[in-house]
């Protein structure tokens, strides 16, 4: 089997302050992914970049702020994008294909569903899909905004056998180092937990997004979704295979699970929740521990509105989120019956309801 490795490549890692696209750099990562396709392995591309390629060619002085200018850069920029790529692959006899992918085409399985379908077909012939969000049509509140978050859907719905997070740091560091001289490094984070969370911070240069805490993000749903994550730095040759193989310049965080289906990652990560059911410590066990479906007695308030078959957040007795399902009771009839035991739920509501809240197999932990 060919292992297959999502490689993410960040704006940083592209482009200066000054925008337009360093030639040098693709080349480079082009070469790497021709060594990487040598050495047996089956790559498949996110790349930043448009934005930062498309704004100084239309005129902007600087990364533009406002969304009109930044689409109308990436429009720019994305053709721009995939020809350099296109260029440098050449050189190797590799073939490009574009993917421009938005948050809303997750929650569509059948648009999910085609998409998958094409990139099998282009991975069977040997192309190498390079993806990028559709910037031109994405919203503010519907955007990925960094390309961390697509790169992890991605690498769980190709199933990859890694996910390397290229940026101009090379791994997760105690602080930002741009700050914080004294900032150690990590090699190998098993369990991203909020303590890890907090070392890491935004965006260090003028072109990138997200900052290390988008790349956290990312690793953490690709983690979940049983896929291992290196983050870090490719400059020298033979730099992307050795993160590739477990080595390299970077950070990597483990995973013991196995893939995560289609439905569960729309469930936790894609998904918005209409309301939340707050839970006590018991039930909070149930769903997390035990793999128990969510009933009625373990509630002990609601909040916002739902229907049935929305999805609603589940919050633990502290208030901090536990996971996400989706409920099987209007908001209502929930309100009247949580707290109460089984056959007390079916007596008020006259037996006409399924018992549980949230089935098991509609719910994902998200702790
Ligand atoms: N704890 C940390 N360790 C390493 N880098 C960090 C940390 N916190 C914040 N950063 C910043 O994250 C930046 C990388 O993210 P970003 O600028 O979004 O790059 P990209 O365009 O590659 O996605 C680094 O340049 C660094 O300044
Ligand atoms: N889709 C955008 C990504 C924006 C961005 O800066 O992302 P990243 O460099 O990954 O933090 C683009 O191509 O410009």
């Amino acid at each position: 089997m060919l292992k297959r490795i999502v490689v993410k490549i960040g704006s940083s890692s592209l482009t200066g302050s000054q925008g337009g696209l360093n030639h040098d750099a693709i080349a480079y990562f082009a070469r790497e992914l021709a060594e990487l396709y040598k050495q047996g392995c089956q790559p498949l591309l996110v790349t930043s970049g448009a934005v930062a390629a498309g704004f100084s060619a239309i005129g902007y002085a600087q990364r533009p702020k406002k969304l009109h200018e930044k689409q109308a850069s990436a429009a720019v920029g994305q053709a721009l994008l995939m020809r350099a790529y296109q260029e440098a692959l050449a050189e190797y006899g590799h073939v490009a294909a574009q993917i421009l992918l938005t948050r809303t085409d997750f929650h569509s399985r059948k648009r999910i569903g085609s998409a998958v379908m094409t990139i099998e077909e282009l991975l069977e012939r040997g192309i190498l899909p390079i993806f990028n969000e559709n910037d031109t049509v994405s919203v503010d509140e519907l955007k990925f905004g960094d390309n961390d978050t697509l790169s992890a859907l991605v690498a769980n719905l190709v199933k990859a056998d890694r996910l390397v997070i290229l940026t101009d740091m090379d791994g997760l560091y105690s602080a930002d180092p741009r700050q914080d001289p004294q900032a150690v490094k990590y090699t190998v984070i098993d369990e991203i937990d909020d303590d890890i969370y907090r070392m890491a911070g935004g965006a260090g240069s003028s072109v990138g997004t997200g900052g290390m805490r988008s790349k956290l993000d990312a690793a953490r749903i690709a983690t979940r979704g049983g896929v291992p994550v290196f983050v870090g730095r490719a400059k020298e040759a033979g730099d992307l295979q050795a993160a590739a193989e477990g080595g390299g310049k970077g950070t990597h965080f483990t995973t013991t699970l196995s893939s995560m289906s289609v439905k569960k990652q729309w469930l936790g990560y894609l998904s918005r929740p209409f309301g939340a059911l707050i839970v006590d410590a018991g039930a909070q066990r149930a769903l997390t521990e035990n793999g128990r479906s969510l009933l009625p007695v373990g509630i002990t308030s609601v909040e916002g509105q739902f229907h049935a078959g929305d999805v609603v957040e589940v919050r633990g007795p502290h208030g901090d989120i536990v996971g996400r399902g989706v409920v099987n009771y209007d908001m209502e009839d929930l309100q009247r019956v949580c707290g109460l035991p089984g056959p007390r739920v079916l007596e008020t509501l006259n037996g006409l309801h399924r018992l549980e809240a949230i089935h098991r197999d509609e719910w994902i932990s998200l702790r």
